[in-house]
């Protein structure tokens, strides 16, 4: 609990006496509590802007609020806050998803990276000028997760559906497993966390069809692969290497594991 809940017994100056929800009465600066409104729903609401009071504690408690019934997703204006939901929820993400959100104005449906990406696609279309999604927070926040729903979204929209074979933006999203082999490992924080830093550019043509692709990649974390502190990982790709090796390999596949495990 960063924040506590309270009711204001009385004012002193710029001092504050509070009881509190965990029936503490404390007395504080006024400077370090922040105001509440008593009318706030107690389902929060899906853009913080339409906030009362926008301040950390009301923030928190708005997020809160949403997970507890499911909502991950939350506005601040046109910026998307996801909060990770630890297990998958594969109906928020499926082609009717993407179906629904396809065209749909900012803001007219529930918050979602889907409507991020949309507007991103529509504004590029319409306006003919590059577009960029900064996914950005800490570790084990979700940003992988959600840089694969917009490119999926991305891939959905500009893909040519009845095209056979290895279509460019088949190519862009088989890209990520690769990539991810070779630079995501198990940390404390997270069990597939990106080690490197990623910059995905997808290229369309005049009629909002992907045209081809580049992935950059930053500062990979070198260090790992020769030193992994106790409970992480090396990169995937060397499990993997040791779980697909063939039986005639097993001798050298116990050795490899001794070394990395
Ligand atoms: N939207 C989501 N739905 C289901 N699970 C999720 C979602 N977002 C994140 N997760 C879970 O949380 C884990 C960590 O998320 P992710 O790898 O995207 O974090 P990250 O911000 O990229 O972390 P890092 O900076 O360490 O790479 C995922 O492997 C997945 O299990």
């Amino acid at each position: 609990e960063a924040w506590i809940d309270g009711e204001v017994l009385k004012v002193n100056g710029d001092t504050i006496t509070v009881k509190c929800s965990n029936e503490k009465t404390v007395t504080a600066k006024a400077s370090h509590v922040h105001a509440k409104d008593p009318e706030e729903s107690p389902c929060g609401v899906d853009d913080m802007t339409k906030l009362a009071y926008l301040h950390e504690p009301g923030v928190l408690q708005n997020l809160k609020s949403r997970y507890d019934m499911n909502e991950i997703y939350t506005y601040t204006g046109s910026i998307l806050i996801a909060v990770n939901p630890f297990r998958r929820l594969p109906h928020l993400y499926d082609i009717q998803m993407m179906e629904q959100y396809k065209g749909a104005d900012f803001g007219e449906l529930s918050p979602h990276p889907f409507a991020v990406a949309d507007v991103a696609y529509r504004l590029m279309l319409n306006e003919g000028i590059s577009q960029s999604i900064l996914v950005s927070g800490e570790s084990g926040a979700g940003k992988t997760e959600s840089t694969k729903m917009i490119m999926r979204y991305l891939a959905y929209m500009g893909g040519k559906a009845a095209t056979e074979g290895r279509t460019v933006e088949k190519q862009v999203l088989q890209s990520n497993p690769v990539l991810e082999a070779f630079g995501n490992a198990k940390t404390v924080r997270n069990n597939n966390s990106s080690r490197f830093g990623k910059f995905v550019e997808i290229q369309f043509d005049q009629k909002g069809r992907i045209s081809g692709a580049a992935v950059r990649t930053y500062l990979l974390e070198r260090s790992r692969v020769c030193q992994i502190s106790e409970s992480e990982r090396n990169y995937h790709c060397f499990y993997m290497i040791c779980a697909g090796s063939p039986e005639s390999l097993c001798e050298s596949k116990l050795c490899t594991r001794k070394l990395f495990n």
